[in-house]
């Protein structure tokens, strides 16, 4: 069988990198301050490799914002966001946000001594999804990520539903809805915690129509009763544009909240957790000062080790 790693790798001979995740998701860590490392996305996948590699859901390469076009335009209005989370999926791909991937981003930066952040005190990180605001929180690290939006607004508005998604185990097309929180998600809710088990993501689920630039696919599973102590609860399950299953993903639970609240409608909770193979993440949404409703994610950052390529 044909290996590419070696020589993909051998671009990154010598590199230092981290190894987190925040709820499972899984991240390479590296610092590129100047912006000076060219990674092509062979190389990204290669270092991602589960059996070749050192095996992750995502590449997240830090880089000062003036290095990077999309980080010079995001300064112009965010001067202080000095930091650029450059996320790269397994594949190779570009993604515009990772919410889990951006709380290990920050918990990174102040391992390094790249970052301060005192309690109370919030750090403001440029994405491709614009400028996310973090703090310390009771449970890890807090991110306002920002409104969410509707992909297909007037489908949306019509039906609540506005597509379908197929996968394995599942007998039928179900109805969905497609979410946008920089990155594209579609929320398909199942009957209960058995069908959620059964399905069967090792194949990317077809969802019709799919958003333009491809789609992360949330399955979940309202709880019963949905409200307990004043929160929502709901147990999801993903598979991640350009990686496959993954243990969590933070944009796509925000998704699953907002679609879920959608759904439950007048004196739906605001405040949500979300169970993922990896833990428990938790969504709020809250007013903002710009006026629109903005979703705080907050969960869990660890780093697990450091390594360097050989
Ligand atoms: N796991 C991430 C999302 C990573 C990007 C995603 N696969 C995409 O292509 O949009 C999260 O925690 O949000």
């Amino acid at each position: 069988m044909n290996n590419p790693l070696p020589d993909n790798l051998s671009a990154l001979s010598g590199l230092s990198y981290a190894k987190g995740h925040g709820t499972g998701n899984d991240f390479v860590l590296i610092a590129d301050p100047d912006g000076l490392k060219d990674i092509e996305p062979q190389t990204v996948a290669a270092l991602c490799h589960r059996h070749l590699g050192v095996g992750a859901d995502g590449l997240i390469r830090a880089v000062h914002s003036e290095h990077l076009p999309e980080g010079r335009e995001l300064l112009a209005a965010a001067p202080e966001a000095e930091w650029f989370m450059d996320y790269r999926n397994a594949d190779g791909s570009v993604s515009e946000m990772c919410g889990n991937g951006v709380r290990v981003f920050v918990h990174f930066l102040l391992a390094e001594g790249l970052a301060e952040l005192a309690a109370g005190e919030s750090l403001t990180i440029g994405t491709r999804a614009g400028v996310k605001i973090i703090r310390r929180s009771a449970n890890g690290y807090a991110v306002d990520m920002g409104p969410w939006e509707f992909i297909f607004p007037a489908e949306a508005a019509a039906g609540a539903m506005d597509s379908t998604v197929s996968a394995g185990g599942l007998e039928v097309p179900r109805p969905a809805l497609s979410v946008s929180m920089g990155n594209p998600h579609t929320v398909v809710a199942l009957a209960g915690l058995e069908e959620l088990a059964a399905t069967e993501l090792f194949a990317a689920p077809a969802v019709d129509p799919v958003p333009a630039n491809g789609t992360n696919v949330e399955f979940v599973v309202p709880a019963e009763p949905l409200v307990a102590d004043g929160a929502g609860h709901i147990s999801m399950r993903v598979h991640e544009r350009g990686v496959g299953e993954t243990q969590s993903c933070g944009t796509g639970a925000c998704a699953a909240a907002a679609a879920i609240r959608y759904w439950a409608g007048d004196g739906a909770p605001d405040d949500w957790q979300v169970g993922v193979p990896g833990g428990t993440v938790r969504v709020r949404f809250l007013p903002a000062a710009d006026g629109r409703e903005h979703v705080e994610l907050s969960g869990p950052a660890v780093l697990v080790f450091r390594g360097i390529v050989a």
